[in-house]
């Protein structure tokens, strides 16, 4: 029979301290059903790989999320890339892998590693601050809005959306209800700027525009594309780079080894991402009745696919949960896989190299300075405050 289990998961308290719910899960089995919410749960390396790799079984166009969109109405229009299937799926990702090509982020190593480098001894000055509002948020929303080409104004309004649109892939609990309050008012905003008129410079959303010109997609598609990067592309680093500073305040030992090698601030963050998993956990639904590691999964079943805890598995990673940044944690799922594995993750990680370098050079020591607190989300694992302090090298 399949192991049944009565946790919430999406509990405030669990959503802040996960990690005994991670480890629950995997032992449990390979799927669990999770009666609270009428749905199947996945922990596991192996399960969550298959279910992510087979988008034929396991589709996104019903939703990412709990909401199944064959049955119920979603709150925003889907996306044109995250919530459809190949063939459509093929047609909008082509041009977000272009204009989010290594390449065209290999441009911006300069201009971010100037922006990191000028942030980290403003802070090495300060001394104490909260790495949440002063690191983690300011250097993202300081170099992405300009990356994109979209205008600096009420560029704060974009971790508003961020957080809704990852609240919105959970159940209708407080959390997402208390997020799309504020819908209307945020997404006519985001809309503003992912007008063609809106976009400045030759950035990411020019890059995008460029395929109404040659007839690949039309410009409506175009400004749904730019708008799937302000939904993505600002939550995730800002969460990305507050667990960065989190893992290495809490770990000395690591810290002093990336300051001997600032190399190895890309393998450092890769460590990061397996270790806190910013994006924790997301959907898929079976659209055939169909199987997994002989659990029996019935058509219209959503999987919440756990990739924190995938990440944490320790029939796949050796002491799992230690925080080792030479541990090159290839075959982690924080990035998910398969066709529609993160096509921006160019961009976090140049981003993410560029930060941890510099504190790799300018900062002697980061100690805690206060209780780190973690700020509940259905879809994403945050920290909401930092205290730290930056001892000079
Ligand atoms: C640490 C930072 C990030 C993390 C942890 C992350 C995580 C993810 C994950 C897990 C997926 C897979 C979703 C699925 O399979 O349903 C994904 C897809 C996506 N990400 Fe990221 N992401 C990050 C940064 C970014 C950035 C900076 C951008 C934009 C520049 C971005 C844009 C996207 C888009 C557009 C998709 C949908 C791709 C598709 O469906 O084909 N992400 N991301
Ligand atoms: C982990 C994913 C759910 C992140 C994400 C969110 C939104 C979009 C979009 O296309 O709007 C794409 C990716």
């Amino acid at each position: 029979s399949i192991p049944t289990w009565d946790i919430d998961p999406y509990d405030p308290a669990v959503l802040c301290d996960p990690v005994p719910y991670y480890d629950a899960l995997r032992r449990k089995g390979p799927l669990v059903w999770l009666d609270r919410y009428g749905i199947f749960a996945a922990g596991r390396h192996p399960e969550v790989q298959e279910i992510f790799s087979d988008w034929q079984r396991f589709v996104s166009s019903r939703g990412v999320g709990l909401t199944d969109f064959k049955t119920e109405t979603p709150w925003r229009q889907p996306s044109i890339v995250l919530e459809v299937d190949p063939p459509a799926h093929t047609r909008t990702r082509a041009v977000l892998t272009r204009a989010l090509s290594p390449r065209a982020v290999a441009r911006l190593k300069e201009s971010f590693q100037a922006e990191a480098d000028a942030l980290v001894d403003r802070l090495v000055a300060k001394g104490e601050f909260d790495a949440v509002p002063d690191l983690a948020e300011a250097f993202p929303l300081k170099v992405f809005p300009d990356a994109v080409g979209i205008a600096p104004e009420g560029r704060e309004m974009l971790l508003t959306y961020g957080a809704m649109v990852f609240n919105a892939l959970g159940p209708d609990n407080a959390i997402r209800r208390a997020a799309l309050a504020e819908a209307p008012r945020v997404t006519a905003w985001i809309a503003a700027r992912c007008e063609r008129a809106a976009i400045t410079g030759d950035g990411f959303a020019a890059a995008i525009y460029a395929a109404a010109d040659n007839g690949e997609l039309s410009e409506e598609e175009c400004g749904l594309l730019v708008r799937s990067l302000l939904s993505a592309g600002v939550d995730t680093t800002v969460n990305g780079l507050a667990s960065a500073v989190w893992c290495l305040a809490n770990s000395p030992t690591q810290f002093a080894a990336l300051r001997a090698d600032p190399k190895l601030a890309r393998p450092c963050f890769e460590e990061v991402l397996r270790m806190t998993s910013p994006v924790h956990s997301f959907c898929r639904t079976a659209n055939q009745d169909t199987e997994v590691s002989g659990v029996p999964i019935p058509e219209g079943s959503k999987i919440l696919c756990v990739l924190a805890a995938a990440n944490l598995d320790p029939d796949h990673w050796p002491d799992a949960a230690r925080f080792d940044i030479a541990r090159r944690p290839v075959g982690h799922v924080a990035f998910g896989t398969g066709v529609h594995g993160c096509v921006g993750q160019s961009v976090a990680r140049q981003e993410a190299e560029a930060v941890l370098s510099a504190l790799a050079r300018k900062v002697g020591r980061i100690e805690p300075a206060g209780p780190a607190v973690w700020r509940p989300n259905n879809s994403v694992r945050g920290l909401g405050s930092l205290p730290v302090r930056f001892a000079r090298v």
